[in-house]
């Protein structure tokens, strides 16, 4: 499908978001966060590069991830449980305080929302991130009147790649399958849309682990969300 196809014919529709990386780059607090943990642990820093490409499928499998120092974990043993925990709640402390800190808007993203908006489009944002994070950093960035529904990685029994968030996401706006497009920066959303059977939009810009979003089965790959209108 084309681009204009997605975009165009089928408005006013229903336009779900990925939050970090695809609309915000959270990465440099959420690093930070990442690095405040490992200090108190006494481990060395893990930095944004690394942090940037741990990044995706929650807080926890972001702080697992920090505990092994690379994207693949073990399932963790009893003795390792009590550190997660311990590190959880030192991750979740830190970032609290440094959520929105550093993090900025991509360009386009401003631009995006307020064309959407006009052509009389519903959104909704999906993300991984823990809900109590969102809305604060919606706040921060200014872009929180958008959206009609905030659905975190926290706030249904199931998150991406598993398509129930969208689905959810997608009904509660009053959106169908065909009238409904899902944007993301990771496998993790275009797996989600896939498997709702709604189209989607990789954008290049994102994280996304560190790999390239072409042949992820997008229906569209864009380098800035002003290239949606
Ligand atoms: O792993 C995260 O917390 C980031 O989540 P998102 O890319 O789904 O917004
Ligand atoms: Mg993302």
């Amino acid at each position: 499908m084309s681009l204009a196809g997605l975009f165009s014919q089928r408005w006013p529709g229903v336009a779900l978001f990925d939050l970090d990386g695809t609309l915000v780059d959270s990465a440099p607090d959420l690093a930070a966060a990442i690095d405040a943990m490992l200090e108190q642990l006494g481990r060395r820093k893990a930095g944004a590069d690394n942090v940037r490409q741990w990044v995706g499928n929650g807080a926890s499998v972001l702080v697992r991830r920090a505990l092994a120092g690379q994207a693949d974990w073990e399932p963790a043993s009893p003795k390792d449980d009590a550190l997660f925990n311990d590190a959880l709640a030192m991750f979740y402390h830190a970032y609290e305080n440094l959520n929105g800190q550093h993090a900025l808007l991509y360009d386009g993203v401003e631009e995006c929302l307020t064309r959407l908006a006009d052509y009389g489009c519903r959104m909704g944002i999906v993300t991984n991130k823990p809900e109590q994070f969102v809305a604060p950093l919606l706040e921060q960035m200014g872009i929180e009147h958008w959206f009609d529904i905030s659905i975190g990685g926290d706030t249904l029994p199931v998150r991406k790649p598993d398509p129930q968030p969208l689905i959810h996401a997608m009904t509660e706006l009053g959106g169908t399958r065909g009238t409904t497009v899902m944007v993301g920066d990771s496998v993790t959303d275009i797996s989600a849309a896939l498997a709702a059977g709604i189209p989607s939009v990789a954008v290049r810009y994102g994280y996304n682990y560190g790999a390239p979003v072409d042949t992820l089965g997008a229906d569209a790959v864009v380098d800035s969300l002003a290239q949606l209108l």
